[in-house]
């Protein structure tokens, strides 16, 4: 567990439903593509709820389908075009630690909408392995697949630089060693599936096979499986 001087917020960012997953467009029309993406990030703010890791869990966004799915999943709504200094993801995070930081965070956990493997005890264990860590300005990390960097949960995250994009992962440890960070990483199937591409598609659908796969998620693989729903969710052509 955390101290009692932890102050953690947990930040979601969640791009337009209209706009995400495009690296699947050959694979799912752009209705299921926007459909996907929402039960992810309705599964993965339900895992940051149950884990009770965080004072606010809090999603990050410029687009009102999405906050309307926080205020749907009671997490608190950060307008992406009000707190963000600039375009694209690393300024919309830094933007929310900032924010975060004014408002008493002292640690931000941000925790990428598209990982339906994620489960509160993964969760916990990021937690357990920041508490763990000793020295100034810690930072756990759970990388993807390709690199990227799925989790970052970072203590003074106002004076974090964030580098998502290619190779995030190997970045945000080059800033932790540029900073005189103690950094850990994470490594479980559970932190490192996003679904980007159609082998993470393959996974993500054994894996619900075993019962591995979030529940929004799952009923959405089960749908997309069934014929009867063939003419509204159809694989792109
Ligand atoms: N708020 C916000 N979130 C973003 C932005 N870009 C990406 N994200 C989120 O960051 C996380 C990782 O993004 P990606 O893996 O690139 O997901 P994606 O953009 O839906 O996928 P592609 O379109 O295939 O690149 C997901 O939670 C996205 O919703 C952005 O500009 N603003
Ligand atoms: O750095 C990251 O994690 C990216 O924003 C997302 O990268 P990926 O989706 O290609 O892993």
């Amino acid at each position: 567990m955390s101290s009692r001087a932890d102050v953690i917020w947990a930040v979601v960012p969640v791009k337009d439903f209209a706009m995400a997953k495009s690296r699947l467009a050959a694979t799912l029309s752009s209705a299921a593509r926007a459909e996907l993406a929402r039960a992810m990030s309705e599964d993965v703010i339900s895992a940051l709820q149950s884990a009770k890791v965080a004072e606010h869990v809090c999603v990050l966004s410029d687009s009102p389908a999405v906050q309307q799915l926080a205020a749907r999943n009671g997490a608190v709504w950060l307008d992406e075009r009000t707190v963000a200094g600039a375009p694209g993801l690393n300024a919309a995070i830094a933007g929310a630690a900032r924010v975060a930081a004014a408002r008493g965070a002292t640690a931000l956990l941000v925790v990428h909408a598209d990982l339906p493997l994620l489960t509160a005890s993964a969760l916990t264990h990021v937690l357990d392995t920041w508490s763990n860590l000793s020295g100034k300005g810690r930072v756990v990390l759970a990388r993807s697949r390709d690199g990227g960097t799925n989790i970052c949960l970072a203590e003074r995250p106002d004076a974090f630089t964030y580098h998502y994009g290619t190779n995030s992962h190997a970045l945000h440890v080059d800033e932790c060693v540029r900073q005189h960070r103690v950094v850990a990483n994470v490594e479980m199937p559970a932190t490192a599936l996003d679904v980007d591409t159609v082998d993470d598609l393959e996974i993500l659908r054994a894996a619900a096979r075993t019962n591995a796969c979030s529940s929004h998620t799952a009923a959405f693989l089960a749908k997309i499986a069934t014929p009867v729903f063939g003419n509204e969710i159809e694989a792109a052509p």
